[in-house]
């Protein structure tokens, strides 16, 4: 088919990865930004990851897909995010048996520095930026903070997942379609402190929590939600993929073409919103219009959920005094 619209640039880096190959073909399938929008895909790896990359290029060509209008793969991150409209920044490094958290967030302060730079030198000035790759909220502050001259609010960090299974473990519980549920949010960090949050959430209009009970609603729902990461690599034996792309599509599809009214899950720049302080990266309830999210304010936050939100926002306070002290982010 051919189409009078320009292409879209995304940027994928660890394309040579799981999530990389799991988003790349429905991205050229037109699942990120619908059947009429061309994209050019450009894959960023490390050295050691280019062959799958250059293998997933193979692929996409095989797929013959009528709205990839390019793909390109490059090792460094100014070439790979020379233009670049979408970056879906997945590529970090893994944890490791006998590393602190400390050497975690250093080794990834290593790579979302330079990327955070790159972006900011290289990229599109529309560049909207996602971040998966873990510890993916403080990846993206690394990112935002070396980042000075692109809007603050272009970079957003992944707990489409967490909102995704919140929303797909509350349909099975009660037995409800997933599209008859709304008003789920998770809160704060995307690790095991997060909080997935129903005080709002409606199941085919009624009140969930009246639906499910508080003890399941504040409860094993809860703790399955922030824990389903951990549940996942154990039943699969590593970490989620399928899930994982599909969420990151969903992200940037909302992103890009508005949510309507429906809320949705986003860590993105705080200012403030909540009580959360002004600068981190936190996961909050918003809708997507005209290319921009916006908090959605006013929601009354009980004793209950404001403790849960507090811990999770305490953690991410944690994480970025510790890249401070690394010397990752400039000084504020
Ligand atoms: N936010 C979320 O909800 C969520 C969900 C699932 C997984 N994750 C995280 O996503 C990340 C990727 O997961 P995966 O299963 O695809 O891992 P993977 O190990 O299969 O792939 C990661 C790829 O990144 C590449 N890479 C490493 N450093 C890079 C750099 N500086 N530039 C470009 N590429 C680089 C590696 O070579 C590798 O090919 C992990 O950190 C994982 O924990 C986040
Ligand atoms: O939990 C993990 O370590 C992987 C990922 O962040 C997930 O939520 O599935």
């Amino acid at each position: 088919m051919s189409t009078a619209l320009s292409p879209i640039t995304v940027t994928l880096t660890g394309a040579g990865g799981q999530i990389g190959y799991a988003a790349m073909f429905r991205i050229a399938s037109g699942a990120m930004f619908g059947p009429e929008q061309p994209v050019a895909l450009r894959l960023l790896e490390i050295p050691q990851g280019v062959k799958g990359a250059e293998g997933a290029a193979l692929e996409l060509v095989d797929g013959a897909f009528p709205l990839l209008a390019s793909v390109d793969i490059s090792t460094d991150p100014n070439e790979g995010f020379a233009g670049a409209n979408v970056a879906l920044l997945i590529g970090s490094r893994p944890r490791t048996a006998g590393m602190e958290r400390a050497d975690l967030l250093a080794a990834n302060g290593a790579i979302f520095g330079p990327q955070g730079r790159a972006i900011n030198d290289h990229a599109a000035a529309d560049v909207r930026v996602l971040v998966v790759g873990n510890p993916a909220n403080t990846n993206a502050l690394i990112a935002q903070r070396n980042a000075p001259d692109v809007p603050a609010d272009r970079f957003t960090a992944m707990t489409r997942l967490d909102h995704n299974r919140a929303v797909g473990l509350l349909a099975q519980h009660s037995g409800a379609a997933v599209s008859d549920i709304a008003g789920v949010t998770v809160w704060g960090n995307h690790s095991t402190t997060q909080y997935p949050d129903l005080s709002h959430a409606t199941i085919a209009g009624a009140p969930a929590i009246e639906v499910v009970g508080e003890d399941w609603g504040r409860g094993a729902f809860v703790e399955r939600v922030a824990n389903r990461g951990a549940e996942i690599i154990e039943v699969r034996g590593g970490s989620s993929v399928a899930s994982a792309a599909s969420a990151a599509i969903d992200h940037v599809r909302d992103w890009t073409l508005g949510t309507g009214e429906a809320w949705t899950s986003v860590s993105r720049y705080s200012t403030g919103e909540y009580g959360i302080p002004e600068g981190l990266i936190a996961s909050v309830p918003a809708r997507a219009a005209d290319g921009s999210w916006h908090v959605v304010e006013g929601l009354e936050i009980d004793a209950f959920s404001r403790e849960r939100i507090d811990a999770s926002v305490a953690e991410l306070v944690a994480e970025r005094d510790q890249v401070a002290e690394l010397g990752l982010i400039p000084p504020s």
